[in-house]
């Protein structure tokens, strides 16, 4: 399912991110400029080798301010770009008139006659979703009907989020206004129903629809999960090994609950690695998951250095002695895809120092309490009584969090939410018709770092591991029903993987 956003959501959307503080205006402008440099240049490699000629025709607001974005990131390709530029400068929109100052290529005043172009690409950023009324001023028409015949007898043209002219919610090119047809049409974020609609196919061309950084928050739905199947000629390790460390005689149970999950998601093998005085509880409790010793820092270097290893969970069970600490700190070293759980959460918020050495390939999987051990204040700030709208939320505590500690946060409970560092967020509510009252059981957060770290080793990123993971542990807890315990997690696996993938 592709979401359209009207004009009106979108600059909700750009607004609500601007306000929390997210990103400014000015970085939106710059990632749509870059964007659209980075859509011109996959679309036509052959410009992209040749350090091509451009024109860019810039409007008199935040739409111009893209095409002085993108003149400036052509420039600095090597190309010879021209600005034709509408309206004075010192009634441009503040981030428009920044990107006219840091411009520093040949300009021409747009209120001179227009005269065709005989270079490589023109880019028409005159008016975007900002267009309110129809395009009458003569000399600006001029310039449009000249970017229409650009397109028509070179072909290499673009528009900025949408063709001048055009209006972005209906698709209809308003009542006696001139338009502009382009090759291409780069909009930002999410494609607008006047894209699709009446005559806009027709002046877009073709549609990039091109990411700026704006955040985005989505419930984790069947929709969105990948098919899981495995490959038919993969190698066991084309999907992955998986490492799990596990704690001292008698506390191995989380650990090999952990290991089972993992392996049940399809990585192609799943190692424990524990301290010799388990190794006879583990071996005598485990078959298809390997076993190897581990008693130092050192022992757990040498396990690393296999390069098929793919991720690596630590916490359940671990322990909270040094030795533990210097491990997770290994762990940590290695730069591997990595899911922190319970007692090496507890490490991390003991230490700030080893807290800082988290990478964008960890997973943090708190529940509220570890949370509020490793960000006091975040959760001071949720846990407040909500006296005025709109409250604090655990989706901004867990944005929070994700961002002042560099990984992927996913923040546990009936509501879990799941965040990265650059804002990307998604809620799994068990909930409604996913409510999954059993899984409030001992040992079923032990399980869903397996599930993280199974997927993880599989080559998914870490937020979609942690989002996936999210949805499979709900569903192998709805799928067993009443009288669930964490064992019984990872065999429902089988089921729910088999609703989920196509059968091979
Ligand atoms: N708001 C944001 O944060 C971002 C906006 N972006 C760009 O900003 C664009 C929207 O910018 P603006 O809202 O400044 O609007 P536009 O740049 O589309 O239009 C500028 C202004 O021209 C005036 N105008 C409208 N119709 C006219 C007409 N027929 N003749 C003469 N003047 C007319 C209006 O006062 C309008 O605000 C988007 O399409 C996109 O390209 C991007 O930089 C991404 C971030
Ligand atoms: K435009």
């Amino acid at each position: 399912m592709t979401e359209i956003l009207t004009p009106a959501q979108m600059r909700a959307t750009e607004q609500a991110a601007i306000d929390s503080g997210a990103v400014t205006g000015l970085a939106l402008m710059e990632q749509a400029g870059a964007a659209t440099r980075d859509s011109i240049l996959s679309y036509w490699p052959g410009l992209a080798r040749d350090r091509a000629h451009a024109r860019v025709l810039c409007g008199p607001g935040n739409n111009g301010g893209d095409g002085y974005v993108i003149a400036r990131l052509l420039m600095d390709r090597g190309w010879k770009v021209q600005v034709v530029a509408f309206g004075a400068p010192d009634h441009l929109p503040p981030d428009a008139r920044r990107n006219f100052d840091r411009y520093e290529g040949a300009l021409l005043d747009g209120a001179t006659a227009p005269r065709p172009f005989e270079g490589d690409l023109s880019v028409d950023a005159v008016f975007g979703t900002g267009l309110s009324r129809p395009i009458s001023d003569p000399t600006i028409c001029g310039w449009l009907v000249e970017h229409d015949r650009f397109t028509t007898r070179v072909g290499a043209s673009v528009a900025v989020d949408i063709p001048s002219g055009l209006d972005a919610n209906s698709g209809k090119v308003l009542d006696g206004s001139a338009c502009a047809r382009s090759a291409l049409t780069v909009t930002f974020h999410r494609a607008k129903p006047g894209h699709y609609l009446a005559q806009g196919p027709d002046y877009c061309g073709a549609l990039h629809v091109a990411g700026i950084g704006l955040m985005t928050f989505r419930l984790i739905s069947p929709d969105w999960l990948p098919d899981l199947s495995k490959a038919r000629l993969a190698h066991k390790y084309d999907h992955g090994h998986a490492l799990v460390l596990a704690g001292g005689h008698g506390k191995g149970g989380a650990a090999r609950l952990c290991a089972r999950a993992a392996l049940r998601t399809g990585a192609g093998a799943v190692t424990l690695l524990c301290p010799s005085n388990a190794l006879t509880e583990n071996a005598s409790q485990l078959d298809a998951i390997m076993l190897r010793q581990c008693d130092s820092p050192e022992d757990l270097r040498n396990c690393l250095a296999d390069t098929r290893l793919s991720s690596v969970c630590l916490g359940p069970g671990l322990g909270l002695g040094p030795e533990q600490a210097a491990l997770v700190a290994t762990a940590l070293a290695h730069g591997r895809g990595l899911v922190l759980d319970a007692d090496a959460i507890t490490h991390l918020a003991r230490s700030p120092e080893m807290a800082q050495t988290l990478h964008e390939g960890c997973v943090l999987t708190p529940h509220a309490g570890e949370f509020a051990r490793l960000f006091p204040e975040i959760a001071a700030r949720l846990d407040a009584p909500a006296t005025r709208g709109p409250a604090y939320s655990k989706l901004d505590a867990t944005r929070d969090a994700a961002r002042l500690i560099g990984a992927t946060v996913l923040f546990k409970g009936p509501d879990t939410v799941v965040a990265t560092p650059n804002g990307q967020a998604a809620l799994h509510a068990a909930c409604y018709d996913r409510a999954a009252p059993w899984l409030a059981t001992a040992g079923a957060g032990d399980v869903l770092a397996g599930l993280i770290c199974g997927l993880l080793a599989r080559g998914y990123s870490p937020f979609h591991a942690a989002c996936w993971g999210a949805y499979l542990h709900v569903d192998c807890a709805r799928t067993f029903g009443p009288g669930l315990t964490a064992d019984d997690l990872p065999d429902m696996l089988p089921r729910v993987l088999a609703q989920l993938t196509v059968p091979v």
